[in-house]
């Protein structure tokens, strides 16, 4: 990356208040100063892409021609085997109800799937991240972000987003919604693509 933020802002092109949240304390040693696409009114594009970084791709230069800022998007997603990577691209729109999101649907979706196939445990499965920096210029840059682990069923822990509840990282007893947010911060698909982000822009 030859660009860099310098004392710019930093436009973090999500609506999703968790996202914006796990960015944000990833970004605070870097001095640079953050702001949520929902504080500034952007309208949410729609996601019309089949892959994450074509999602990823819309929703950053959406926020960068609109802003003028260099805006950091985020499309991510659970991809379970036993259901040939579904959700994958489509995780948020299985929690769709047409009245807005209920994720604890979509969880019970997601499981009722894995027992109606018969599929085996462990449901082995992993959360993906695709971050894109876009430049006002149009130009931009990618950074993917991978975390391993397995469905688990029922639900546990009341903390993050989405469904942390029903994914367990490789290595640990907790799922992530049972994880303090330090730790999740520091093992997830998340942290994995912003630490890429954070060496290209930051060095
Ligand atoms: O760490 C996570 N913990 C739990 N669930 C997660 C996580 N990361 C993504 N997810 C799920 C939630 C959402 O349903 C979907 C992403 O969909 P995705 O379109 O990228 O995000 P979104 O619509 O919530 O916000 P936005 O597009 O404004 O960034 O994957
Ligand atoms: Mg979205």
């Amino acid at each position: 990356m030859s660009k860099g933020i310098g004392g710019d802002t930093l436009l973090i092109a999500t609506h999703n208040r968790g996202k914006l949240e796990e960015m944000e304390a990833l970004l605070a040693p870097h001095g640079v100063h953050v702001v949520g696409a929902a504080d500034r009114d952007l309208p949410e594009p729609e996601e019309t892409g089949t892959t994450f970084v074509e999602n990823a791709r819309i929703k950053a230069h959406a926020a960068a021609s609109a802003t003028g800022l260099p805006a950091l998007a985020d499309d991510s997603g659970i991809e379970i085997d036993a259901l040939d990577g579904a959700p994958g691209v489509y995780t948020a729109d299985w929690a769709e109800t047409g009245s807005g999101r209920d994720f604890v649907m979509a969880m019970k979706k997601t499981h009722a799937r894995l027992v109606e196939i018969g599929a085996t445990e462990p449901w082995s499965a992993r959360f993906c991240c695709t971050l894109v920096l876009a430049w006002p210029d149009g130009s931009d840059a990618v950074f993917p972000g991978v975390m391993e682990g397995r469905v688990v069923w029922p639900m546990r822990g009341d903390q993050g987003h989405g469904y942390d509840p029903i994914f367990q990282p490789e290595g640990y007893d907790l799922t992530f919604a049972e994880m303090d947010r330090w730790k999740k911060n520091e093992i997830s698909h998340r942290a994995d693509a912003m630490r890429k982000f954070v060496s290209a822009i930051f060095g």
